[in-house]
């Protein structure tokens, strides 16, 4: 089932047309990459999905995106409740300079939650399933920056699921990373896609074919082609797509 429906999705950063007509579903608790050159507009993709380009002046953007069949550009729409529902996790990681268990606590904060049990409830769960609670049971309340960059990626996870999301969007969250931590984030989102819808937008094909269930091939503002992972990398239907997983560009 589509969580996520992009329908004739356009943006524009003043006279640049960075998205052109792009639509694709998102499926529900699955893993959807989205690959291609520097400067395609997969980050531009990602962030039209809970409408962070609102942050950028002189952008405009025309087309839909239906989550859950309603479109999140429709003027009704809380863009707080939208970003509690999609969260986001970047490439550099990015930890408030603050403890680790107020990290984790933050979003559910901002939302009213005040009494401590419910708190370290939440806490504990979100760091367990964003698989660091083992490694910092004993100093939760020490500062988040002290963490290595990789265990400072899984607490932006935790710090994103603490405010239980549905669809949760991460733009190269491992570039950064040293490969054994990238490799326990891949097995982390493999395991959560079982209770949410994930899309992340990769420059590492190896990655994009051993987590995603499906991947996009963008190309100047343009989704080439979409479909099953293991279609796009083993028979791609456009010429451009097999240039560019073959090594031919990029
Ligand atoms: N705030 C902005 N203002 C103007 N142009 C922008 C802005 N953000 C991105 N662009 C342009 O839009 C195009 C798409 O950028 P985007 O960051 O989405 O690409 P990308 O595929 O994610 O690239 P990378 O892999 O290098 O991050 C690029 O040409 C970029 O220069």
């Amino acid at each position: 089932m589509a969580k996520i429906q992009a329908r004739n999705l356009n943006l524009y950063y003043g006279e640049k047309h960075a998205l052109k007509d792009v639509s694709l579903d998102i499926m529900e608790n699955k893993i959807t990459a989205f690959i291609g050159p520097s400067g395609c507009g997969k980050s531009t993709f990602l962030k039209t999905l809970n409408r962070m380009n609102d942050y950028v002046n002189n952008v405009k953007i025309e087309g839909e995106i239906l989550l859950d069949d309603e479109n999140i550009y429709d003027s009704r729409v809380d863009t707080t409740i939208l970003r509690k529902k999609v969260g986001m996790v970047f490439q550099q990681p990015n930890p408030f300079p603050m403890s680790i268990y107020d990290n984790v606590a933050y979003g559910p904060r901002i939302h009213g939650i005040k009494n401590k049990k419910e708190l370290d409830v939440i806490v504990e769960k979100s760091l367990k399933a964003a698989a660091l609670y083992d490694e910092v049971a004993d100093r939760l309340h020490s500062s988040a920056l002290g963490l290595s960059g990789g265990q400072q990626q899984r607490l932006c996870i935790a710090r994103c699921l603490a405010v239980e999301p549905e669809v949760i969007l991460l733009d190269e969250p491992t570039s950064a990373l040293d490969p054994i931590s990238t490799l326990k984030i891949e097995e982390l989102l493999m395991e959560l896609k079982n209770k949410y819808t994930i899309a992340i937008v990769t420059h590492n094909m190896q990655q994009a074919s051993r987590i995603a269930d499906y991947t996009a091939f963008f190309l100047v503002g343009e989704m080439v082609e979409y479909g099953k992972t293991k279609d796009i990398f083993s028979l791609p239907q456009d010429k451009r797509t097999e240039d560019y997983i073959t090594g031919r560009f990029g």
